[in-house]
């Protein structure tokens, strides 16, 4: 038998050093304890060196190294085991993604959404700040960018030399202002402005916007009912302009709620201002006193008439906090089907009430709309709970400064004083709101003048503009109205010949509606009493939308049965029929004495034509000095021409 012939070193290592894991074992108990093999091999790899040449080439790899070509990336295999909870990839996935990624971020026309929902850092973790450069030849060719050819866009700089720079730089420098620059870096000095009470942001929550656009969304009529108080400080033209853009198939109309709180005039006023933008009535909610019910209800079933093709209409009430949107609908219902209360955000979520089996009215809650106003503007628009307010003090000047003095002094009875501070003080020495030791009890009566504030017993309103003594703010401050922004829209959407058409189809279409409702301002119950100066005569107080021709809706029909109510009734009816009529409204008269109305008066007048036997009759109440200045002049007159002239229509 041949012998083989040994060719090479023997792979298996004999030696007995310590370093050789593969080394012969001790005896056991011989009293040396060896290190074992996986020990041995892992020392052995920390100790191990790659060898090159003297290119830089590797000519001896360390154990372990892979041999993989160079750049290819080489990870450790993940493992679910070394991460826990978290999530793995795996090594190709990952490569890929950084891949793809790589080229969408090159791509200018590409861009990736939600990046901070990626692990961005993980995808390009090779790009470092040092080494990073503008990529310009990523997205262009060299030709374009470098060469003679280059139309690469250069920064414009508007100036042609230096000396135009120096210039235009002197000038700007000249014309800065610290106050409008956002980027300017201010000292530090301590004081900050305190961050507003969570109380001030009522109305502005996410979830109270997603009832209102829930309530816009099912609704086919949007009724923004504004405080006739202030109407401009109520209305959104946020939502207004939301409403031209994105939803202009939907009808909007105005209602200026609490005309009992202002004198008529104003309201015919507002009425006339508002209702070039957009339709407008007047309103009173009461369930026994009610004013523009009638023409209300008569406006929604035109509306109804107007989608035949539906089963029914929904009618959204949108509006500020605590401007009667509740109310109006109990009025319409003339039962109490919605929560009412004098504490704004009474509302919580939006809800559906039946006015008629064709007609559904949908409530809202108010929403605040975004503004500059303070923390006191806010307060007096009664958006905040006058409880919850933490410094009532801080508001009462701004009350002082938009009611008239004479109101303040007839509702409290203090003929002077110096300053906020010292009307609190004689109103609750006057009151007797004292705490331990006599102290004055300031918190106590502003709340108090605060709650009055915001329930209309202090007379106020904002003056409709185009009236005497615009700039003037007490008694009756003059809204800033901005140009009407219908003009705007009818601008911008001439470009949209179809549009255009849809709009001018609807707006005659309403037209068309509102010519068949009117409304006698005349007989609003007004409550407070102002004073002659805020009682500006009107003569006539019916206003009359467009023609008043096919109009045959009276507010005498207010009350009447819903269903009817505005329906077909002619003045020249029966005198049975106007008997009645005067009987119901001698008996609302009674029990308003019996329960001790004593703000309101009722005024009747009866004008009897003998020759048609028409009757005409109008129901007017009045605060007292006024209706008692008119009996007089009345009286006056009729003694002086007789017989009595034909009037109908009196204030
Ligand atoms: N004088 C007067 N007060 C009214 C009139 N309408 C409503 N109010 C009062 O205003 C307060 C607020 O009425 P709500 O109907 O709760 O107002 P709202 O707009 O629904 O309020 P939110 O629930 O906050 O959205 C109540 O105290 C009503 O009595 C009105 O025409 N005249």
């Amino acid at each position: 038998m041949v012998k083989p012939r040994f060719k090479g070193k023997s792979t298996i290592n004999t030696s007995a050093a310590s370093s050789n894991p593969d080394r012969p074992k001790t005896p056991a108990g011989s009293g040396n304890s060896m290190r074992d093999r996986a020990t041995v091999r892992r020392l052995n790899m920390y100790r191990q060196k790659q060898r090159c040449n003297n290119r830089g080439q590797v000519i001896k790899r360390l154990s372990y190294q892979s041999t993989v070509a160079d750049g290819t990336q080489a990870r450790v295999e993940p493992n679910i085991k070394w991460f826990a909870n978290t999530r793995v990839i795996k090594q190709s996935s990952l490569q890929k993604f950084q891949d793809e990624m790589g080229v969408v971020k090159k791509d200018p026309y590409r861009i990736v959404m939600k990046q901070s929902r990626l692990p961005m850092s993980l995808l390009h973790d090779r790009v470092k700040a040092h080494n990073s450069k503008v990529h310009i030849l990523d997205t262009e060719g060299f030709e374009t960018t470098f060469g003679p050819k280059a139309q690469r866009k250069r920064p414009n700089l508007m100036v042609g030399d230096v000396k135009d720079l120096a210039e235009q730089a002197e000038v700007s420098a000249q014309t800065y202002s610290a106050e409008k620059d956002r980027d300017l870096v201010t000292e530090d000095d301590g004081v900050r402005e305190e961050a507003r009470e969570e109380i001030f942001k009522k109305g502005q929550s996410k979830r109270i916007w997603g009832e209102l656009y829930k309530v816009i969304d099912s609704s086919d009529v949007i009724i923004q009912v504004l405080d006739a108080r202030d109407p401009m400080g109520t209305r959104s033209q946020s939502i207004e302009t939301y409403m031209r853009k994105e939803k202009p198939w939907k009808h909007l109309i105005f209602v200026l709620n609490k005309c009992d709180l202002i004198p008529t005039w104003v309201t015919k006023r507002w009425v006339a201002v508002l209702s070039a933008e957009y339709p407008t009535l007047a309103f009173h909610a009461s369930l026994t006193n009610s004013f523009g019910k009638g023409s209300l209800i008569q406006l929604l079933r035109q509306f109804g008439k107007l989608h035949t093709d539906k089963k029914q209409i929904s009618v959204g009430f949108i509006g500020y906090p605590n401007v009667g949107k509740s109310s109006v609908i109990n009025t319409l219902r003339s039962k109490k089907v919605c929560n009412v209360a004098p504490l704004a955000g009474e509302t919580k979520v939006w809800q559906y009430i039946t006015l008629m089996r064709r007609i559904f009215l949908i409530d809202c809650p108010g929403v605040v709309y975004p503004s500059e106003d303070s923390e006191s503007d806010i307060v007096l628009k009664g958006v905040v709970q006058v409880e919850k307010i933490r410094n009532p003090e801080e508001h009462i000047p701004a009350v002082l400064e938009r009611a008239k003095p004479e109101y303040i002094q007839k509702t409290y009875r203090i003929p002077t004083w110096s300053s906020p501070e010292d009307f609190l003080e004689k109103l609750a020495m006057r009151m007797g709101k004292l705490l331990k030791g006599g102290e004055p009890d300031l918190p106590c009566v502003s709340k108090m003048v605060l709650n009055d504030w915001q329930r209309g017993r202090i007379p106020f309103f904002v003056k409709p503009p185009g009236c005497e003594g615009e700039h003037e703010v007490r008694g009756g401050r003059t809204a800033g109205i901005k140009p009407s922004p219908s003009e705007e829209v009818v601008a911008a959407v001439s470009a949209e010949q179809e549009a255009q058409q849809q709009q001018k189809h609807k707006h005659e279409q309403v037209q068309k509606i509102l010519s068949n409702v009117r409304q006698n301002f005349g007989k609003i119950n007004v409550a407070p009493e102002f004073n002659d100066e805020d009682l500006a005569p009107v003569q006539t107080d019916y206003l009359v939308f467009s023609d008043l021709s096919g109009s045959d809706v009276d507010e005498e029909e207010e009350n009447g049965d819903e269903e009817k109510g505005g329906g077909e009734t002619a003045a020249g009816d029966t005198i049975r029929e106007l008997d009645g009529k005067i009987a119901k409204y001698k008996q609302f008269l009674d029990r308003a004495r019996l329960k001790r109305f004593s703000a309101i008066r009722f005024v009747l007048f009866f004008s009897v034509l003998p020759t048609t036997y028409h009757f005409s009759l109008v129901l007017k109440m009045i605060p007292k000095a006024f209706s008692d200045k008119v009996l007089t002049d009345m009286k006056v007159k009729q003694a002086a021409n007789k017989p009595q002239p034909k009037g109908n229509n009196f204030i």
